[in-house]
């Protein structure tokens, strides 16, 4: 049996030489052609894996920026710019609901001043959208950054406090409107409960942490019947949804004050009206309906009384937000430990003299000059209280607040700005 060694190499002599050493060479070259293609293969198949690699990522930041307005050294470099202090002694706030209706009010107040204001805010579209844009450009043109974001986003928190120790948070974002709770009490859950706690974590365990001063609400005194009504008195009755996450509002920063000592302040807005106002308000409707020539409903007490408000100006509002924030004083923890006592304090702000409904639609036929449609039925139980009436002898005595602002001037002011804002002329309201 031949051997295998014989096949591959004949025995012919001479012959075996030549032919052994060109079976050698074509070896050879096989060899080095296969290495050679291996090597070839080989790199190829890691360039196709970096290429394919830097592709993933360069997808991926693309995606980043595509759907999310935030993060990046750009964006930092905004938020400083944006919370830039200009006065000695003055603050950097973090703004929430800063594209809203007293959200901007105050930003621009605060920016004015010299403080740095960063603005953060949803844009949800619970009332017309557009008007928060117009807010938002308003502000922008001061050089007030506004955030496009959800209180709920931690990612977002996280990166807005890593860009900046603010030195104080205004947390005005909210869902906002007594009798919308019937509808959508979810979304009031989400903003007033769960947003609230969100931000709140991120201020516990920033380093230093932030002051907070934060909106709750004159609902919260709910079926209280004992007026004025007083910080004192009981608000443990809410009559709406709205009012029991606002009442909640105020449980929860309690526990953050005392676990974690961050410097709580809680203001309680009376009915604020004014120019930039919000549209589902009465006084903003009632407004577009007697321009239109549509008919408005006015509600009654069960016993046929008229329904009154401690109605409110917004520059009195400004003023009130700028004097608790003036006196928040320190959080006293740091990094999620507390190290003393904080202040914890609740605040009336109002006006101290309630209207009843159908005399601020006089004041609005009078500005407007045209008569309203009235419709008047009997208040729906949806959440609604009779009146409301503040005693502000607390925010007076703590930083001199006093509403300098009566409805009848007040709302010569927001029917001013509506005609201009919407486009009617004065012809329009001979
Ligand atoms: O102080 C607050 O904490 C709240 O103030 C505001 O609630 P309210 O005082 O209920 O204001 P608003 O809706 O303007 O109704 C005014 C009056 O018009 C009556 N009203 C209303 C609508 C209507 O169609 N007819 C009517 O008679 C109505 O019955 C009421 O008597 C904020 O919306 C709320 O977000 C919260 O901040």
């Amino acid at each position: 049996m031949p051997y295998l060694e014989d096949e591959l190499f004949p025995s012919t002599p001479g012959k075996f030489k030549i032919e052994r050493t060109h079976n050698m060479n074509r070896q050879f070259h096989r060899c080095f052609a296969s290495t050679s293609i291996m090597f070839l293969w080989a790199l190829f198949l890691i360039v196709l894996t970096a290429s394919y690699l830097s592709f993933r990522s360069f997808v991926d930041s693309g995606n980043r920026y595509l759907t999310v307005s935030w993060g990046g050294i750009q964006w930092e470099k905004q938020i400083r710019n944006s919370a830039h202090i200009r006065r000695p002694g003055g603050m950097s706030v973090l703004v929430t609901g800063a594209a809203g209706f007293v959200g901007s009010h105050v930003s621009l107040a605060l920016k004015k001043r010299g403080d740095g204001v960063v603005g953060l805010d949803n844009f949800n579209n619970y009332y017309d959208p557009s008007l928060k844009k117009a807010r938002q450009s308003l502000l922008n043109s001061q050089g007030i950054l506004v955030v496009e974001g959800d209180l709920n986003d931690a990612g977002l928190l996280a990166q807005l406090f890593d860009a900046l120790a603010f030195t104080h948070v205004l947390h005005l974002a909210a869902q906002a409107g007594v009798r919308y709770a019937m509808e959508n009490p979810n979304s009031y859950v989400h903003s007033n409960i769960a947003g609230l706690v969100a931000l709140l974590e991120i201020c516990k365990s920033a380093d230093p942490q932030p002051a907070f001063v934060w909106a709750s609400s004159s609902s919260v005194y709910g079926l209280n019947e004992k007026v004025p009504f007083s910080e004192s008195d009981r608000t443990d009755r809410p009559a709406s949804l709205y009012a029991a996450t606002k009442k909640a509002g105020e449980e929860i920063t309690h526990t953050y004050n005392h676990i974690y000592g961050l410097s709580i302040t809680g203001l309680r807005f009376f009915t604020v009206y004014g120019p930039w106002g919000r549209p589902d308000m009465a006084y903003f409707s009632f407004t577009k309906n007697i321009l239109q020539g549509k008919t408005i409903t006015i509600y009654k007490g069960k016993n046929g009384e008229d329904l009154a408000r401690d109605f409110t100006y917004i520059d009195d509002i400004v003023r009130g937000c700028l004097g608790s924030l003036d006196t928040s004083g320190e959080s006293t923890g740091s990094g999620g430990k507390k190290r003393g006592p904080a202040p914890y304090r609740n605040f009336n702000l109002g006006n101290t003299s309630p209207v009843k409904v159908p005399r601020l639609v006089n004041i609005l036929e009078k500005h407007l000059r045209a008569k309203a449609k009235r419709k008047i039925v009997e208040m729906p139980g949806n959440g609604d209280v009779p009146f409301t009436h503040a005693n502000i002898s607390l925010a007076q005595r703590e930083f001199g607040y006093k509403p300098t602002t009566d409805l009848q001037t007040g709302l010569k002011k927001f029917v001013r700005w509506y005609l201009s804002y919407y486009g009617y002329t004065r012809k329009d309201i001979q």
